[in-house]
């Protein structure tokens, strides 16, 4: 009777779910960014406009196939999740989608967003975006994440990944500028994470996950971020260097790095209990207004 009684108040609980819940799965924020990137990527790629077939398809793909690895990093940390205050009203976690559901959900974003790249991009897209799901929610979520304090430092290459997909969308191609795109998103990472497992340290000891903050220390973590963010400052000289960008980057990308060189030192040598949120919330803010500078830059013609 018990038993049965349990049954049936979980499958009330599943029936509650909603598709705000599928939505809130796939982490929409974050695959808009990544999206945005991609977008970048695309345009970068050549001197015209982008054809509108492999701009649509391309972005519908790469945006499903990254739900997709949303989806999937739900369910393999239904458990952490339902530990953490940050994440325990998850709809796994919480139990709102059932696991079958949500697995379902996962199989038909990436089946139909691999076939779309397939169709209407190339292969070469539609492999590399399936490599960066397999990267984030299969080596990242189930091994990295458990296993290592660098997991975020090796599994931020699947989320760096969408620039060079949005360019071999466009020319079929893998190409040095493409790359480091790449670079710039991987080398921005560190920071972007660790500021949050800074404020959330005690979430991440708690649920057992071993993050820097958690296995090193919270100084240690402070001195890593403002290390990578000098990193991430150089990194961002490159493409005027190599002359893929042009004024408008330099001018942009100096004042964003600047911005985020303040945070990192503010951080390291004169916190109050804001400044690891504030760090995180900034470094959303320039990985976006970087990625719109670059597009500018690509279409506003400005040199010495
Ligand atoms: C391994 C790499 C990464 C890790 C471990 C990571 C981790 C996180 C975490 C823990 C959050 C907080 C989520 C929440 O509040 O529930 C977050 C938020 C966010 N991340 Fe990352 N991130 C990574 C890579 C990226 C990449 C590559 C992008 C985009 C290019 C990105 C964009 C965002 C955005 C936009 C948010 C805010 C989400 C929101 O407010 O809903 N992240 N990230
Ligand atoms: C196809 C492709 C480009 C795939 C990449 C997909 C993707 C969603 C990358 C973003 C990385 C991210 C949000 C990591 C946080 O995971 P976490 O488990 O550490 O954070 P959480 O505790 O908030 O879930």
């Amino acid at each position: 009777m018990a038993k049965s009684l349990s049954i049936s108040s979980r499958s009330a609980r599943y029936e509650a779910a909603t598709w705000r819940d599928y939505y809130e799965l796939t982490k929409p924020n974050v695959v808009m960014l990544l999206l945005l990137t991609a977008l970048v990527g695309m345009c970068l790629a050549t001197p015209q406009w982008v054809e509108t077939t492999v701009l649509l398809a391309g972005l519908l793909g790469i945006g499903m196939l990254s739900a997709s690895a949303a989806v999937i990093n739900h369910v393999v940390d239904h458990r952490i999740d339902s530990m953490m205050a940050r994440t325990f009203n998850r709809p796994v976690a919480k139990g709102k989608v059932s696991i079958p559901n949500a697995l379902v959900f996962a199989v038909c974003l990436a089946v139909v967003g691999f076939a779309i790249l397939a169709l209407w991009v190339n292969m070469l897209t539609a492999w590399l975006t399936l490599a960066s799901l397999v990267g984030y929610a299969f080596v990242y979520t189930m091994f990295l994440k458990r296993a290592t304090p660098q997991n975020i430092v090796i599994g931020g290459l699947a989320g760096a990944a969408p620039p060079l997909l949005g360019w071999t969308a466009v020319t079929g191609e893998v190409h040095s500028h493409a790359l480091l795109l790449v670079l710039i998103v991987f080398t921005w990472t560190p920071p972007h994470f660790w500021a949050l497992a800074i404020h959330r340290e005690k979430d991440y000891a708690k649920a057992k996950i071993p993050m820097l903050p958690v296995t090193h220390g919270v100084a240690f973590t402070k001195t890593s971020v403002l290390l990578y963010t000098v990193l991430l400052s150089l990194v961002c000289l490159l493409p005027y260097l190599i002359g893929m960008s042009d004024l408008i980057y330099l001018i942009g990308s100096t004042m964003l790095n600047g911005g985020f060189l303040y945070y990192a030192l503010k951080l390291k040598f004169a916190p109050t209990n804001q400044t690891a949120m504030q760090t995180f919330r900034f470094s959303i803010i320039h990985l976006m207004v970087l990625f719109v500078i670059l597009l500018l830059d690509h279409y506003v013609p400005l040199s010495l």
